[in-house]
């Protein structure tokens, strides 16, 4: 299932993932309201880190940065060792399908689509052929038990369901980077379970780097770094 020819070139960069002194700053009328504060993070290939911190610490304003969809006001991120800062919006459209699997809090599952034609898409999209992309996708959907509703529109799911499709998509292409916002907020134990596991093999077999930001302290533990986020920037979490 290896895709390394499409992979962001690694042969001398271990680290997936760089920040450095990465700023953000919201433009709030007469004050400006620093979220991000020349915060530096590394991520190595495989490694999965987890983020927490209170609300509105820039959980989320961090997880935008780091998938192209927001532009740092300073600073610089590297992706398997290459800046995306001065790329296109169209180029970090191409980036982010070929290198970033992200999961928002809200899904955005396509909702004309099936769970598995919107599993599917990203294969396509990187030219892959619709028997090809759809074999895939079913493995994953087995992977998080939705197989048996793959024909199923996102509306005529459970909000857990939608979760599970959306992480599904998120990592059928094997990426680089894999990006989640409360990933198993609607899961079950049991599932959450699943999902972990499922993460665990992702990183091993294809040397992803996950950054997953979450409140529940046992789907951090479960990472291999805990970081909490406060005053802009980074650092060990030790509130445990
Ligand atoms: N587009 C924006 N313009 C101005 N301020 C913003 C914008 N987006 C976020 N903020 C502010 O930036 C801060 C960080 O927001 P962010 O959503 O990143 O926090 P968070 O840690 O993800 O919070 P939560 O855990 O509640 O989801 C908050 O004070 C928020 O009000």
């Amino acid at each position: 299932m290896s895709n390394s020819h499409e992979r962001v070139e690694t042969a001398t960069h271990d680290n997936m993932l760089e920040c450095r002194g990465l700023t953000r700053v919201y433009q709030e009328g007469p004050q400006d309201l620093t979220v991000l504060d020349n915060l530096e993070l590394t991520v190595a290939a495989g490694e999965r880190i987890a983020v927490v911190g209170s609300s509105g610490s820039g959980k989320t304003t961090l997880l935008n940065l780091l998938g192209g969809l927001d532009r740092p006001t300073q600073g610089e991120i590297l992706i398997g060792g290459r800046s995306i800062k001065g790329l296109s919006e169209a180029a970090i459209g191409k980036f982010r399908n070929q290198h970033i699997g992200f999961v928002y809090q809200f899904h955005h599952l396509l909702a004309e689509f099936t769970a598995l034609e919107n599993v599917s898409m990203p294969l396509i999209i990187r030219g892959q052929s619709r028997s090809e992309a759809a074999k895939k996708a079913n493995i994953l959907l087995e992977r998080v038990g939705m197989a048996p509703r793959g024909e199923h529109k996102p509306g005529e799911l459970s909000g857990g369901e939608r979760q599970r499709v959306a992480i599904a998509r998120a990592l059928v292409t094997d990426p680089s980077l894999v990006l989640m916002d409360e990933p198993t907020g609607n899961l079950d134990q049991t599932t959450a379970r699943q999902i972990l596991d499922l993460m665990d093999e992702v990183a091993e077999r294809s040397r992803s780097a996950f950054v997953v930001v979450t409140h529940d302290m046992a789907i951090a533990r479960h990472q291999d770094r805990v970081l909490r986020l406060d005053k802009g920037r980074l650092a060990p979490d030790t509130t445990g």
